[in-house]
């Protein structure tokens, strides 16, 4: 965000540790000017005038849990986070990266119902990591170039609710069933890779990005 052109003010929020991460991102040569707010307190001073709210607060999994083992947690810091996003910026756009994105979104959008600031337009589940991740599985698979691929990715962010739509996918590579299986198998499991593989020390940080 901070390299973003489009971005002249990026508000930084956590309930620990927001200034050092400020004083580090304001560092990046762009015009984004960096503020950084800790603490419940400072809350309405991170939303007020924001266009935009991106949501990634709340626990990764561990190795063997599913994404709706974070629900009881995840489900009540979303909820906190979103009565103020209708208090102090109501019109924002919401993106939600907490898990489980396929309960998150549904929590953020009745939390918006209630005051009436609810905006089916307005209110985004991050799955981007999966049309990434299907993109790089498919252009390894069939040994093309990776400029210009393209790979729809439809359904949610959890297990079979991913869905790749590799049959559509460009440039056409004409694979075999058993391969557009195995692919959509990986898509599906991604997050559980990287979780596996950082062995609970968090989950997708760098490829999200
Ligand atoms: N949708 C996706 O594509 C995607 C990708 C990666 C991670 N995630 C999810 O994002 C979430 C965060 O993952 P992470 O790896 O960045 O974890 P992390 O532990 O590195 O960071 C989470 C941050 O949330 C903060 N936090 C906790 N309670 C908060 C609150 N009430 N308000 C504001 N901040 C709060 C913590 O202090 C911490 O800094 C997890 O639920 C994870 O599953 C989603
Ligand atoms: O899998 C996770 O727990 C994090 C994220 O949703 C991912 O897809 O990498």
């Amino acid at each position: 965000m901070k390299l973003n052109p489009l971005v002249s003010q990026l508000a930084l929020y956590d309930i620990a540790n927001t200034p050092g991460v400020a004083a580090d991102v304001s560092h990046v040569n762009s015009r984004a000017e960096v503020a950084g707010y800790v603490g419940e307190e400072q809350l309405e001073k991170a939303l007020e005038g924001c266009d935009l709210v991106i949501i990634p607060a709340g626990l990764p999994r561990k190795p063997g849990m599913s994404r709706d083992d974070l629900f009881n947690i995840n489900a009540g810091i979303v909820k906190g986070l979103c009565s103020a996003i209708a208090k102090y910026c109501p019109t924002a756009l919401v993106n939600m990266i907490s898990n489980p994105v396929n309960s998150t979104v549904p929590i953020a959008a009745e939390v918006f119902k209630e005051p009436g600031t609810y905006d089916e337009k307005k209110l985004f589940g991050v799955t981007t990591l999966d049309v990434v991740r299907a993109k790089t599985f498919y252009t390894e698979k069939a040994k093309i170039n990776f400029a210009d691929v393209n790979v729809p990715v439809v359904g949610g962010h959890a297990g079979i609710t991913i869905l790749p739509l590799f049959s559509p996918a460009t440039p056409k590579a004409n694979l075999a069933e058993g391969d557009i299986k195995v692919l959509t198998k990986r898509t599906q499991e991604g997050g559980t890779e990287v979780v596996e593989a950082k062995a609970g020390k968090g989950s997708a940080t760098l490829s999200v990005a």
